[in-house]
């Protein structure tokens, strides 16, 4: 399975096609609106997603709410298009008005400069389009039909906050799946923890206030997958890797880690490997999930838990110095419209990029023709797993 998008963030639209997904599986285009709304939503976003209701186009691939088994096209129309249509439009600029709002001064942080310098544009415009995060609305789209394949299978997804701006969510690994997936819907900054969010929420109205930016951590917690999923044989199969890549292409994400990630560096193995057990019910289980549900590029059973990081908004009111690409002088960045936070939204994002990430690594270990097939495949292989 693989998708592509395509599509400029003032433009009139972006398109979003996978391809590989088996025929016969139910898909509406309520799944894919369900997603694209929840990434719409989150405390600390800017006036751009008040323009914006991202509703999605069926566009090929589905009939009468089942996949063919051909590409899925998808189409989300940018509403604030109208307000850019001479700026984005096709057709070339009238004579004598090419330099028109040309972009010349590039933001610290952004893609700017160095896009500018590899595509030797000097309108920084022609970079920032397709660099700004509006395209990870096309990347939910995909990772909206992965979720529901998933869904289907018995394995379900959800992404929440656990910190922003060195605020944390205390964490309860008792909590249900259904209690995290209500909880992280109901918080304005999908914290599962309801004190920490109002915390939360303050920081991200100070920084606002202030004219400033912050960023934030994270969590993608899975469900419902069988042991065995992914490889260990060679380095482009091993699912925690890919998962830890596609994470990381997400706008402005620094950082992953598995489970307890990066505090394992600083404890002993005793402390780190969850030890095995056995029962007639459930066959092999971890006693921890220390590892967060991998071990040797494969799952172990336990549910996935994965974290990422996200660095502050690059775009601040408060400015910062840069230098004008055009007449080589320093100025004052200062700008017009942008995000304080939207680690909330980048949680929904880091939720359906993993999810495409396991559906891929599923759909490459079992029949994927036809959907009913595939169902089939996966409860024998659970029954299997539970009895080896
Ligand atoms: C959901 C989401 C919304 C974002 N909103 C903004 C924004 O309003 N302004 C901005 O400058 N950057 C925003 N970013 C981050 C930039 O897109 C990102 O920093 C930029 O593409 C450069 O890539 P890099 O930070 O990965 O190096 C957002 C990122 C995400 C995931
Ligand atoms: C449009 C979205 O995010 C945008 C990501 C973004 C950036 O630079 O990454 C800049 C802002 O857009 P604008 O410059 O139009 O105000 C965000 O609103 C979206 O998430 O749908």
């Amino acid at each position: 399975m693989r998708y592509l998008t395509a599509g400029e963030s003032h433009g009139k639209q972006l398109t979003t096609i996978v391809e590989g997904i088996p025929s016969l599986m139910p898909l509406t285009k309520e799944d894919i609106n369900e997603s694209l709304l929840r990434r719409q939503k989150g405390h600390g976003r800017g006036k751009r997603m008040q323009i914006e209701k991202d509703l999605v186009d069926m566009a090929g691939g589905v009939r009468h709410g089942y996949t063919l088994g051909s590409p899925i096209a998808m189409v989300i129309h940018n509403d604030d298009f109208k307000h850019w249509e001479d700026i984005m439009g096709e057709d070339p600029f009238p004579e004598g008005e090419q330099i028109r709002r040309v972009v010349t001064r590039p933001r610290p942080g952004h893609a700017d400069l160095n896009g500018a310098i590899k595509y030797g544009h000097r309108d920084i415009r022609n970079i920032l389009e397709r660099s700004s995060a509006r395209e990870t609305a096309a990347r939910v789209a995909a990772g909206a039909v992965a979720k529901t394949l998933l869904k289907h299978l018995g394995i379900q997804v959800v992404g929440y906050v656990n910190e922003i701006a060195g605020i944390k969510a205390e964490s309860n690994p008792d909590l249900s799946m259904e209690e995290r997936i209500r909880i992280s819907e109901d918080s304005p900054v999908r914290c599962l923890d309801e004190q920490a969010g109002k915390q939360m929420m303050d920081a991200i109205d100070k920084a606002k206030k202030d004219g400033d930016s912050i960023g934030g951590v994270a969590e993608v917690y899975i469900e419902g997958m069988p042991a065995g999923v992914g490889s260990y044989v060679h380095y482009d199969r091993k699912l925690d890797g890919r998962i830890a890549g596609a994470v990381a292409s997400i706008n402005a994400f620094k950082g992953v880690e598995f489970g307890i990630g990066f505090e394992a560096a600083r404890l002993n193995g005793s402390q780190v490997h969850d030890e095995i057990g056995w029962n007639e019910e459930e066959g092999y289980f971890r006693q921890t999930n220390r590892l967060g549900g991998f071990e040797g590029g494969m799952t172990t059973g336990m549910p996935i838990v994965v974290k990422g990081v996200m660095k502050p908004i690059p775009t601040l009111y408060k400015p910062l110095q840069s230098v004008d690409i055009d007449s080589k002088e320093a100025f004052n960045a200062s700008i017009e419209r942008s995000d304080s936070c939207a680690v909330p939204a980048a949680a929904v994002v880091m939720e359906h990029v993993v999810a495409f990430e396991v559906a891929k690594a599923i759909l490459e270990q079992f029949p994927n023709d036809q959907f009913p097939k595939l169902k089939k495949a996966v409860e024998e292989y659970r029954e299997e797993v539970r009895r080896f």
